[in-house]
């Protein structure tokens, strides 16, 4: 593990790109039933964890706009911690630092990320030995995101985004990621009336086999017009998708050079950053590496 001699264990919550997204139905809770396939990127937020001797949770810096009970890596921590002192009666806390880099609703799971390398990270520390599945359920009451961060591999997933199917077989391009500059609420695209929600099931090898779309396009790019801009630009050098709701874009090339090229061609306006496709999640690799 990444540990350094103050007793900080540092380990990254990386970001998934979409690469594509169909929405095939409506459960009757409301929710979309989805099949889309994920992969990491090797872009991250930085969490840093340390035990303390006194039973409390911090979380330093605060981000912005979210309240510390809300905080999804509080929230995750907090889950734990319930289940920890069943097991065990009691548990020293722990203190928390975020390096926020991953724009927050941008489509890239941050949140959901951060969620999932609090439980894997805690999981570790205070030895409560909870399996992948054990800490994935945990997760998915946090996030639909949430278990795939867990664990740790690109994945085909179907349900709210639960069922996955790994695919280490995937490619691992270099990915030019363009984050437009607006926040996408993701309840207002699921409820709108234009969406789609009726794209046919295809089954794994399907998946793997041909491109497939992200549904939430059209309504992204008509309720955020920011959006449909970037995607027209990008467009013009090569094939750009939205990931989940938005508001990121990406297209994927060959090589860091190539991604770097076209993203230096973008208008100065455009914020963007270039990040490779990994299929084993980079908090995994730090957490689970051989010693
Ligand atoms: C669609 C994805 C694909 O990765 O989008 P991104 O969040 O990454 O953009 C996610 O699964 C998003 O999952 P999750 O992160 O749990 O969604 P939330 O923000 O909680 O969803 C907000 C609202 O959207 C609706 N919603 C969400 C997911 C879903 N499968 N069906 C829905 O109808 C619900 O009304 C929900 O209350
Ligand atoms: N640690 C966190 N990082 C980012 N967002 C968080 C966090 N905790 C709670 N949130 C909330 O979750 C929302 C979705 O965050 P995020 O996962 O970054 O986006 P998306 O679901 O679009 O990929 C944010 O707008 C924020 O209100």
């Amino acid at each position: 593990m990444a540990d350094d001699p103050s007793g900080w264990l540092h380990v990254p919550a990386p970001a998934k790109l979409n690469l594509f997204l169909h929405i095939t139905g409506q459960r009757d809770d409301g929710y979309h039933n989805l099949q889309t396939l994920f992969q990491f990127i090797d872009r991250c937020d930085e969490l840093s964890f340390r035990l303390r001797d006194d039973d409390q949770l911090t979380l330093e810096p605060q981000v912005d706009g979210v309240a510390f009970e809300d905080n999804l890596i509080i929230r995750a921590a907090r889950a734990l911690q319930q289940i920890g002192l069943q097991q065990h009666g009691n548990l020293p806390g722990a203190d928390i630092r975020l390096k926020k880099i991953l724009p927050m609703g941008g489509g890239l799971g941050g949140g959901s990320s951060d969620a999932a390398t609090t439980l894997l990270t805690l999981n570790a520390l205070w030895q409560l030995q909870l399996s992948f599945n054990e800490l994935a359920d945990i997760g998915l009451r946090l996030g639909a995101d949430v278990p795939v961060f867990v664990r740790g591999q690109a994945a085909f997933a179907e349900g709210v985004g639960e069922q996955l199917t790994p695919t280490p077989q995937l490619d691992e391009p270099w990915y030019l990621v363009v984050v437009p500059q607006v926040h996408v609420n993701t309840g207002k695209i699921f409820s709108n009336k234009c969406l789609t929600r009726d794209t046919e099931i295809i089954n794994i090898r399907t998946a793997l086999r041909r491109e497939g779309n992200n549904d939430c396009q059209a309504v992204v790019s008509t309720l955020y017009p920011e959006v449909g801009k970037a995607l027209n630009l990008l467009n013009n050098f090569s094939h750009a998708k939205l990931t989940g709701t938005g508001a990121c874009i990406f297209s994927s090339f060959g090589s860091e050079a190539e991604a770097i090229r076209v993203s230096d061609q973008l208008p100065a306006e455009y914020v963007s950053f270039v990040a490779k496709g990994v299929n084993t999640s980079p908090a995994h690799k730090i957490l689970f590496r051989p010693s």
